[in-house]
């Protein structure tokens, strides 16, 4: 389902990246685990198509993301990558609710689960609340939601659990492969947290070890 074969990156006048082969399907999970500065973001940008690599494929389905560009690439994208970023990119002077339906919008899927989502995630008591208002372990849950609520067939996670404590990191790893298993989504989670480690068996260490 997912094929990435021989992808090479480079940022101008940087040191060049190799990023493993690897194949996932439907409902499979991968930990890619890599020391700061590594290049574990821009292997996650790569797979969800926002840097194009200089050479080699990335195939979701029957999909050569690499070769998408513009309106093409976005709408792909939007249907069928849910990206879960570093830093949440939620609107904060928005509600719960109009983050979600705005996700929505940009890929052209209704919001019929929306609010079944929020439920799952433990949020939907704040889905009237704006994003500025809630913690940080809620932020992060509406940008799972966010990341979630097109049913994504691969679901990126860029060090979900950095800003979290242990029991609300464990949740957030929980919760990530619950959604995937359910909705039969691939799962890659890029992280330098070891305490990410003991919850997902297929691991790759990119840049030595971490
Ligand atoms: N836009 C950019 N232009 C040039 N170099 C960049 C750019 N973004 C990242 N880099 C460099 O590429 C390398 C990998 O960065 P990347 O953000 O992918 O690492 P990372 O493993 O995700 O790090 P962290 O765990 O600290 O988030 C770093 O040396 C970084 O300085």
């Amino acid at each position: 389902m997912l094929e990435i074969k021989g992808v090479k990156f480079q940022y101008d006048k940087g040191k060049p990246f190799d990023i493993p082969d690897f194949q996932l399907n439907a409902g499979d999970q991968l930990l890619i685990l890599g020391k700061s500065g590594s290049g574990k973001t821009t292997i996650l940008n790569i797979l969800g198509g926002l840097l194009k690599p200089l050479a080699g494929e990335v195939r979701l389905g029957d999909t050569l993301i690499n070769q998408l560009s513009g309106a093409k690439l976005d709408k792909f994208r939007g249907k069928h990558i849910g990206i879960v970023f570093q830093k949440p990119h939620i609107l904060s002077p928005l509600t719960v609710e109009e983050n979600l339906k705005l996700a929505n919008f940009f890929s052209g899927i209704n919001g019929d689960r929306n609010l079944e989502l929020l439920q799952e995630l433990g949020i939907a008591d704040k889905r009237k609340a704006k994003v500025n208002t809630l913690s940080e372990g809620e932020a992060q849950r509406v940008s799972i939601a966010r990341a979630l609520a097109n049913k994504p067939d691969l679901i990126l996670a860029d060090e979900p659990t950095a800003s979290l404590d242990d029991q609300n990191a464990e949740i957030v790893v929980k919760l990530l492969q619950e959604q995937a298993r359910k909705h039969h989504a691939a799962l890659i989670i890029v992280t330098h947290d070891q305490r990410v480690k003991d919850h997902v068996v297929n691991q790759i260490t990119i840049g030595g070890l971490s």
